[in-house]
């Protein structure tokens, strides 16, 4: 039996070629005898050799479709999402094949929420405006950009699953109004929280803040469209730290150049790296950040630790938790290693 072999995506890297997470979640595979081997850059698809010849893959942003798995030879076990949201993987491709996909969905609540209400506090105060007055020497003008606080404001989550709730919990010392638009979540996952659920039409017509957290799939892709943006106070301000399709970006550059609503905090876009020439990144009246500004200490370690975890569990031929596509579990492939070590390290 063959060494077990771990691939690593290359945009689990940073500029200077380190983990982003740096080396205490590896340490977790060092302790369980198992190493790891970084994946050349893959254009932003996981390249067919990777599937062949790995055991487990731990994956950053790359898509992993039907295409990736042409050379499936049986060997891989797992696929770990460093993150949460997979909307870039075909969980169901995986599960026909009997290759389980898990995700990290507990250490990104914190992090992911206290950038929703950064973003809040930033918009609000305008903080990158306030600090360019200071840097130019404008102290005088600093009376005519009065801001937005929260207290008494109201606030729309379009989207209250984990992240969604902790921004709830994040919130309550402001004495914000809290709405909720989520036709899916189960209303005793709410119990508790002072979240009025309403339509999503209704809570955008009365928000001074929205926050997008729900997850893309094809019933949120440019959920929040032209018309929906319409229903939007001019005061108000949309924040997406959730995916970029979920907001038909057009439409949302149309409505900030007509003041039909205040501003954006944007983390994600339509299309990332987002161009340089996309006019969202040229608006005073937008934050932007690249897809990255909850990677704080406990985001990018709490995330690691958890998707390592499940390789583990996976190489050591236990059910690793957080399992998203559970159809692969009944799979015969899983059957063959359950109970079984990946092997010798
Ligand atoms: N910018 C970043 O770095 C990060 C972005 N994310 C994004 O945040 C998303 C949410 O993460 P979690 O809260 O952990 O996921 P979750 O699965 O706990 O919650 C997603 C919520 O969206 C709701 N939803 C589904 N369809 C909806 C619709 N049509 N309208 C309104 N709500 C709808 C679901 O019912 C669920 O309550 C992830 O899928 C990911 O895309 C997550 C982590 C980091
Ligand atoms: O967890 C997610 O869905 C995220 O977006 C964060 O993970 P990422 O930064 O995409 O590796």
């Amino acid at each position: 039996m063959t060494a077990p072999r771990i691939g690593l995506t290359a945009d689990l890297f940073d500029s200077r070629g380190r983990p982003m997470f740096g080396t205490g979640p590896l340490d977790l595979l060092a302790q369980a005898g198992l190493t790891w081997t970084r994946l050349p850059p893959d254009g932003g698809a996981i390249d067919p050799a990777a599937v062949a010849d790995f055991d487990a893959l731990l994956i950053g942003g790359s898509r992993l479709g039907e295409a990736s798995l042409a050379r499936d030879g049986g060997r891989l076990r797992i696929v770990a999402r460093n993150g949460v949201g997979h909307d870039a993987v075909d969980g169901a491709a995986l599960a026909r094949r009997g290759i389980l996909l898990t995700n990290s969905p507990v250490a990104v609540r914190h992090p992911v929420a206290a950038m929703a209400l950064a973003f809040m506090l930033a918009l609000g105060m305008r903080l990158p405006l306030k600090a360019r007055l200071a840097r130019e020497a404008r102290w005088a003008e600093r009376g005519d950009f009065p801001g937005t606080g929260l207290p008494g404001r109201t606030l729309a989550i379009v989207g209250v699953g984990g992240i969604g709730r902790e921004l709830v919990r994040l919130v309550q010392p402001f004495g914000m109004r809290i709405l909720a638009a989520d036709p899916f979540v189960a209303p005793a996952q709410l119990a508790g929280l002072p979240v009025e659920l309403m339509p999503l039409e209704a809570a955008l017509a009365q928000a001074d803040f929205v926050v997008i957290a729900c997850l893309l799939n094809e019933t949120t892709r440019k959920l929040i469209d032209a018309p929906r943006l319409a229903l939007m106070k001019p005061t108000a301000f949309l924040i997406n730290v959730a995916r970029g399709p979920i907001v038909d970006e057009a439409a949302l550059i149309a409505a900030l150049q007509a003041g039909s609503i205040a501003g954006a905090g944007l983390d994600v876009f339509e299309r990332e790296p987002a161009d340089p020439a996309n006019p969202l990144l040229a608006m005073d009246t937008v934050i932007a950040t690249p897809h990255s500004l909850c990677w704080t200490d406990g985001f990018v370690d709490g995330v690691a630790r958890d998707a390592i975890k499940g390789i583990v569990a996976a190489m050591q031929g236990r059910l690793p938790d957080h399992v998203v596509n559970p159809d692969a579990i009944g799979h015969g492939r899983v059957g063959q290693w359950l109970g079984k070590s990946a092997g010798p390290a």
